[in-house]
């Protein structure tokens, strides 16, 4: 049997859409794996009542058929479904990663990172790797089409996850097909930033670089209560705030000393759209560790 804590991710930081991700250090999934003639799944733990266990249907069987590993998988999440915290990509990296070493298959992470997209695939009909990379490699990730990058960064965060669902399958239908130019030369100006944030563990380039005008305006209207959220955080000291993922969760950069503020004021915020939420102080973290 092996065991691997799988942490939450976060996609996006708005300027780097499809292409910027971060490990965080809570929440996580674990998962347990067994040889078995055949895949077999038992899901437990945070919304694991919407998270089917038919290995053809959950991310984790896609992940065993690509390594030609079967196995007796249990999942205990963590990270809840359609949180836009990674929670697919966390289950989907855990299984590649405690999988190779139940079957001995010698692939490194880097290269775990295609498996575990695999399992992406089944949930957002896309193999996306900008959740599944930071959740096996840690840190700061940058995925292009075949490379995919990593910075080690400490940098303070809150993941707000409000009591809302939104699929990814429903918010990449409202991703804008095109952009101005002159907001495209303002999102490269914010990745650029983020990115120079990220190496020199800044918190306030990491928070200027999160602006971004081509997909955030249109996510945002899916989450009920995201511009109240926003400002409230902004005030409480946030640097910047932005979509986490597909949504709905709310993730906002900070100095270490103004997490406890800004996630109360985030919380606040959606309690006073109606909504209920928490929030995870969190930071920058590592990949998942296999034990
Ligand atoms: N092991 C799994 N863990 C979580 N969700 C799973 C798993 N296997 C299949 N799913 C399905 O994937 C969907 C959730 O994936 P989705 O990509 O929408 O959310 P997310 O992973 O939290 O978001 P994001 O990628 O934006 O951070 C749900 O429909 C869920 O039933
Ligand atoms: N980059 C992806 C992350 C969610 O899988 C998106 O925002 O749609």
């Amino acid at each position: 049997m092996r065991t691997v804590r799988a942490p939450a991710t976060s996609a996006n930081l708005g300027s780097g859409f499809d292409v910027f991700g971060v490990a965080l250090d809570r929440p996580a999934d674990v998962i347990r794996v067994e040889r078995a003639s055949r895949t077999t799944i038992d899901v437990t733990g945070v919304g694991s009542q919407y998270i089917p266990e038919d290995p053809e249907k959950n991310v984790v069987g896609a992940v065993a058929e690509a390594l030609d590993a079967p196995a007796h998988i249990e999942i205990d999440k963590g990270v809840r479904p359609s949180s836009g915290l990674g929670s697919s990509a966390a289950s989907a990296a855990g299984a590649a990663l405690a999988l190779n070493a139940l079957y001995g298959r010698g692939l490194s992470r880097t290269e775990l990172v295609p498996v575990a997209a695999e399992g992406e695939a089944v949930v957002s009909g896309e193999a996306h790797v900008d959740n599944v990379a930071p959740a096996l490699l840690g840190g700061f990730t940058v995925a292009r089409e075949d490379e995919v990058t990593t910075v080690e960064a400490d940098i303070a965060l809150v993941a707000c996850l409000p009591e809302i669902a939104v699929s990814t399958r429903d918010a990449r239908r409202v991703v804008p097909s095109h952009a101005d130019m002159e907001d495209v030369v303002h999102t490269v100006g914010s990745a650029a930033t983020l990115t120079v944030g990220m190496c020199r563990s800044d918190p306030e380039l990491v928070g200027r670089g999160m602006d971004e005008r081509l997909v955030t305006p249109a996510r945002s209207e899916l989450i009920t209560g995201y511009g109240g959220v926003r400002s409230a955080a902004l005030d409480a000291g946030a640097t910047g705030v932005t979509v986490s993922g597909a949504g709905p969760s709310v993730l906002a950069a900070c100095y270490p000393d103004d997490r406890r503020r800004v996630a109360a004021a985030m919380i606040d915020g959606f309690e006073d759209a109606g909504v209920e939420a928490r929030a995870y102080q969190t930071r920058v973290s590592d990949g998942a560790t296999l034990f």
